[in-house]
């Protein structure tokens, strides 16, 4: 019917009068509408089932990895012990490498590249997948391409037939066997919208790379493929797939105007400062106060926010400026920039300032709470007369981690000011905490090309450049959308490529031979951070201890001060210490193992070189582990990390103790097992 309106309509007959024009014309964009709908539907139906086949695929992989993992876990909780039977490993490495057919890439000194394709396996535990539409013209083979393909032929002349064939060249391969040879039998995706697949599975690749709880940046990264990119073929590499044909980069998403023109924050500790008696509308007795204790300049993050925070307290405590509600606020800034004093010095002084208000017989007697998040809501939701209704401000510090907590309905009246040098930038999730006409405060970072960007920007014009130069805010080289975190300045980086064997031997040369002291060294569980604290200290020589949840909070504040009084060489610490601990005097950071995800590092290095001061932290990498924490660095915005070249010459002097500390290992906590079970 509708269609046969359509037909009369269309037609030119002189008759048909211009409103019957206009509503053929709707008639007809509904049913194209519908009819792409419904082809989306159908297609997204087609896209599920061959990411479900991954996906099949994927878990029976992971099921074979968690058995793995668990033996891997076993064997990095034990690579101490693991190291007497370095031979048989070597032993059991080489035949595994032999059956992956990568002993002859090894000879060539491929084995960087051929180990690339093994990284799936240690990747992290996926989470939920955001899919995107993809058209796909084939769920197996295109046969365009299968009919004269020839299995052997290596991509590059593939590229090349294809071309002299006229054939569209944006399809992407599936990662290459594990022979090294290309799996044409594999399905190939012919995608319409190169772009947004290879975006899509970046951002995939990226979710998995950073803490669970978020990640925005993931999904923003534009990939240009540089040199380290290329397979060994010549062809590109990215996120897993083999791309054959040009890519382009992706187009910049729509940011919400507040997320793309933030007030940007410099990293530069050292000359960015701004005297504290120059901060106008501070009180001049906190001035005082600040001198009293040794802070005579605001850090660049303190210089900013300060303000901020005081204008919009400066009209009275309940309302903002003009009688508004006021904006909420959120500050992304570099681990040891000076965070805390940048909110707790406004509210103390909006705090002195207000009015005492009597409600219903109840004055409140608390100022200020300091709570964890969830001790907190436990107390909303249990403690009888607990009341946050006169709250006025909320500062949520190490904000990316609450941000599921934050959500709650009691939270929609407050001023919230959020903190993080990991805050999550991702609108969709910033977007269930309502903030209200929020500002964005956020540092910027350099890639390795010397490039600045903010944490969070959108390509600008020429026009708008030339404004921010005007504006007289740092020159930032905007370009692409970028979420990457910014570490302090004067931290540097380094990475120590060796076998699971030798971690424990290298980390005692470092102690023993190159005299490292003021060291906090993590790794992954709590088990083994006790059984390495007991090697190190069996060994002797070294003032060692352990900082980890085994011990009370007693216990763990006087190792701190023990630490920061210089009585402690090395603390061995799980991630208990990884996030907010200002502990001073640490120089060197040593990640023993590393860590999963990018975030988890950010707040381990960045328990050196705060306030300004100089620090070291260095990565130990075993072989299976370099493609991922390369990746996940380098998505992270952060430069090329360099390698600290460790003579194994050096570590032979340090095997005998080491032998016998091991020895000794097991005795010792067969007899803590025993003293726990008698004293119940
Ligand atoms: N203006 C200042 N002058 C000198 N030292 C300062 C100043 N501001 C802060 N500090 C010191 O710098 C150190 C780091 O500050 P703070 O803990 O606030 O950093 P942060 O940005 O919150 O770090 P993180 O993200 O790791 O929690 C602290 O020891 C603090 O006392």
């Amino acid at each position: 019917m509708a269609l046969f309106t359509i037909q009369r309509y269309m037609g030119d007959d002189e008759d048909v009068v211009e409103d019957q024009k206009k509503s053929a014309i709707n008639i007809l964009e509904k049913i194209k509408s519908e009819a792409k709908a419904r082809k989306s539907i159908k297609e997204k139906k087609l896209h599920t089932e061959i990411i479900t086949t991954e996906k099949t695929e994927k878990k029976k992989k992971r099921k074979k990895k968690s058995k793995d993992t668990s033996d891997e876990d076993a064997e990095d909780t034990q690579d101490i012990d693991s190291y007497v039977s370095a031979e048989q490993r070597d032993d059991k490495e080489k035949k595994s490498a032999e059956r992956l057919g990568l002993s002859e890439i090894e000879k060539k000194g491929e084995l960087k590249h051929a180990v690339l394709y093994e990284e799936p396996e240690s990747e992290p535990p996926k989470k939920k997948k955001k899919v995107k539409s993809v058209e796909i013209q084939s769920p197996i083979v295109n046969k365009d391409n299968k009919d004269d393909s020839d299995s052997t032929e290596s991509p590059v002349k593939t590229k090349k037939r294809k071309k002299e064939k006229g054939i569209n060249d944006n399809v992407l391969l599936n990662t290459p066997g594990s022979d090294g040879s290309f799996m044409t039998e594999k399905p190939v995706l012919s995608v319409s919208d190169t772009e947004a697949f290879i975006g899509d599975r970046i951002g995939k690749e990226n979710e998995d790379l950073s803490e669970p709880e978020d990640d925005w940046m993931g999904e923003q990264i534009n990939d240009t493929i540089d040199d380290e990119d290329k397979n060994l073929d010549g062809t590109n590499e990215i996120g897993g797939f083999t791309v054959i044909g040009e890519v382009k980069s992706k187009t910049p998403q729509k940011l919400p105007d507040w997320l793309a023109n933030p007030s940007i924050i410099t990293v530069d500790l050292k000359h960015q400062t701004q005297s504290v008696g120059d901060m106008k509308g501070l009180d001049t007795d906190i001035i005082e106060k600040l001198k009293e204790n040794g802070v005579t300049h605001f850090f660049p993050v303190q210089r900013q926010v300060i303000p901020a925070i005081l204008d919009i307290t400066q009209n009275g405590f309940q309302v903002g400026k003009g009688g508004y509600r006021p904006s909420d606020m959120c500050i992304s800034a570099p681990t040891g920039s000076g965070k805390t004093l940048a909110f707790v010095l406004p509210i103390i002084q909006s705090l002195r300032s207000r009015v005492p208000v009597r409600l219903n017989g109840y004055q409140s007697l608390v100022d200020i709470i300091v709570a964890t998040p969830g001790r907190l809501v436990d107390h909303i939701n249990k403690t009888e007369g607990f009341d946050l209704s006169q709250l006025r401000f909320l500062v949520i510090d190490e904000a990316d981690r609450m941000m599921e907590e934050i959500k709650q309905d009691w939270l929609t009246h407050l001023q919230k000011l959020l903190f993080s040098a990991t805050l999550s930038q991702n609108p969709e999730k910033l977007q269930m905490l309502n903030l209200f006409q929020p500002k964005l405060f956020t540092s910027v970072v350099k890639d390795d090309r010397g490039k600045v960007y903010t944490q969070n920007t959108e390509q600008v014009t020429g026009e708008e450049k030339l404004q921010n130069k005007n504006k007289n805010t740092p020159d930032t080289q905007t370009g692409e959308f970028v979420g990457k975190y910014t570490t302090p300045e004067g931290l540097t980086e380094y990475q120590i490529e060796c076998t699971s064997a030798e971690k424990p031997l290298i980390l005692l040369h470092l102690l023993h031979n190159m005299k490292f002291r003021h060291v906090l060294c993590f790794t992954n569980s709590v088990e083994s951070t006790h059984r390495l604290f007991h090697l190190i200290k069996s060994i002797g020589d070294i003032e060692v201890r352990e900082f980890s949840s085994r011990l009370h909070a007693a216990r763990r504040s006087k190792i701190v001060q023990q630490f920061t009084n210089g009585k402690i060489d090395i603390l061995i610490c799980s991630d208990a210490m990884a996030r907010g601990m200002d502990v001073d005097n640490v120089r060197y950071v040593i990640s023993y193992d590393v860590p999963a995800y990018i975030k988890t590092y950010i707040h381990r290095i960045g328990r050196t070189a705060r306030a300004g001061k100089a620090g070291t932290a260095i990565t130990l990498l075993q072989n299976k582990e370099f493609f991922h924490f390369k990746k996940m660095t380098k998505e992270a915005g952060k430069p090329r990390i360099k390698e600290l070249k460790i003579d194994r010459e050096d570590l032979n002097p340090i095997i005998p103790a080491f032998e016998e500390a091991l020895k000794e290992l097991p005795q010792i906590l067969k007899g803590e097992k025993i003293k726990r079970k008698s004293n119940g």
